[in-house]
């Protein structure tokens, strides 16, 4: 038994492997300000995966990414939010009971269609919006329908560094 080769000992946890796929998703995002990824989670399997970005076939050069201005000038009628999106492009339409992992905490839209898709449990990494009433509405919604949500700790030591050996 002693001399028997032991296993890897700092492998990832499960929350940090979902929360990593979600960040890593989130580095597809074009808005130059916020990039927010999101995975869905079930029994230990993605089921779904998405990123802010405007709707499918709509040019990423011809919407404003502005942030201040006029409504229509700015991006925020335009972008999907990463967990619609991860909800949309599910793989399963039974998403009852499962778990979404988010770089940033829900908006109310957000909150709203993870209530009605039957998630769980949220997982996030920033609350920096938490002073907006949109996300006070949000939690306030959440804490209703029994949806929980945990902020996991900042993640700075996963690198996502390709060998030169491995290949
Ligand atoms: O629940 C959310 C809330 C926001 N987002 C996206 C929408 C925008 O692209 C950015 C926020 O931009 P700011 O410049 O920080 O206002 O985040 C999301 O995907 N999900
Ligand atoms: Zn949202």
């Amino acid at each position: 038994m002693e001399n028997l080769t032991k296993k890897r000992e700092n492998y990832i946890s499960w929350d940090e492997y979902f929360m990593g796929i979600a960040i890593l998703s989130s580095k597809r995002s074009k808005d130059p300000n916020t990039q927010v990824g999101a995975c869905i989670v079930k029994d230990n399997k993605i089921i779904g995966m998405g990123y802010n970005g405007l709707p499918r076939g709509c040019s990423d050069d011809s919407f404003p990414w502005d942030k201040e201005g006029d409504f229509l000038n700015t991006k925020y009628p335009f972008i999907v939010h990463a967990e619609l999106n991860a909800i949309l492009n599910s793989i399963k339409s039974d998403l009852k009971g499962s778990k979404i992992y988010v770089g940033l905490f829900p908006c109310n839209e957000c909150a709203k269609a993870i209530i009605q898709s039957g998630i769980k449990e949220i997982f996030y990494l920033s609350d920096k919006y938490r002073d907006s009433d949109i996300f006070k509405a949000s939690k306030l919604m959440l804490d209703n329908a029994n949806v929980t949500y945990t902020q996991l700790p900042p993640m700075k030591d996963i690198v996502l560094q390709i060998d030169p050996d491995y290949i």
